[in-house]
């Protein structure tokens, strides 16, 4: 049996102007080696606020959080982009810096063909020699693949995967057994249970920059055949999750993780800049989950 693996999606620091803080993108790097211990790194991908940044600061994250990892965890560049040269730019700036696994989200927005989107990811892969998994989270692009097309697209021998951020977990089923050696990771948190159950290879997510701990632990129990004790942590995980949205999830993750001793900044506008209440809601939120 092999270990699931457990990425956290790399959070990008800002101050309160919108300017990347490099510093702060350290100590998040720092943060998910040494204390949540995590196999990997999501780097550029939605938690990133990638969608939001133009191409040099999609460069000096990738390379700042290239350098503080330092070999020592695997490292995905999501690239992907609508405008399909600053993909195709920034596939080769990840592979140049040797990022081992590039991803690319499904083209949005347009309602792309199939037949474009297949282009798309050829062409990001065409002159780079490296291994891509596809984004695929139909709740915000609105592109929802079918196993048939996901065959398709795995016909070129670069793309070795998805990261599955969706609830329909028929198609997963699908999925997973029509491609039993692909890489799958589960990218809806509060849903990793159930997608543990259908054999995902791990998971990939926002809320495992706080509590990775506690999903390594339900992870292994799953593993461990401990359904109970699986199903009691993803439970406590879901309480908290429930209140990370409540409170306005990607600024309310910045100031939980400066309570734990991490100075992330702010999230980039127009995303909302932290309220007396948010900071009080974020508070509690540490109190409640994660102070010993
Ligand atoms: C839309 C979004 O942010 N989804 C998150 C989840 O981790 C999500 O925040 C969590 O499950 C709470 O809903 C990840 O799937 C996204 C992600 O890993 C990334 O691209 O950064």
């Amino acid at each position: 049996m092999t270990k699931k693996l457990l990425y956290a999606a790399q959070m990008t620091a800002f101050d309160k102007d919108g300017n990347i803080n490099l510093d702060g993108i350290r100590a998040l790097v720092r943060y998910n080696i040494d204390v949540n211990k995590v196999d990997g790194l999501y780097v550029c991908g939605s938690t990133g606020e990638a969608f939001m940044l133009n191409t040099d600061e999609k460069k000096q994250v990738m390379k700042t959080v290239y350098d503080e990892a330092n070999g020592a965890i695997d490292l995905v560049a999501q690239v992907g982009s609508l405008n399909l040269k600053e993909a195709k730019e920034l596939a080769k700036y990840a592979t140049d810096l040797g990022y081992p696994k590039l991803s690319a989200v499904t083209p949005f927005y347009y309602n792309f063909t199939f037949e474009q989107i297949k282009n798309y990811y050829n062409e990001i892969l065409k002159d780079v020699d490296n291994k891509l998994l596809i984004y695929s989270i139909p709740a915000l692009t609105g592109v929802a693949l079918t196993t048939d097309q996901f065959a398709e697209l795995f016909e070129n021998p670069k793309i070795i995967g998805i990261k599955y951020t969706n609830a329909d977990f028929y198609l997963l089923e699908r999925v997973r057994n029509a491609f039993p050696d692909k890489l799958i990771l589960s990218g809806f948190d509060e849903m990793l249970l159930p997608a543990l159950a259908l054999n995902v290879d791990g998971c990939i997510g926002s809320t495992y920059n706080l509590n990775a701990p506690r999903v390594r632990a339900e992870m292994d129990a799953f593993e461990a055949g401990d359904i109970e004790k699986a199903r009691e942590l993803q439970h406590i995980s879901n309480d908290m999750i429930t209140d990370l949205i409540a409170n306005d999830i990607y600024p309310t993750l910045k100031l939980v993780m400066k309570h734990l001793g991490v100075d992330a900044g702010v999230v980039k506008k127009p995303m909302s800049q932290p309220t007396p209440e948010m900071e009080a809601g974020a508070k509690a939120i540490y109190e409640k989950y994660f102070k010993n």
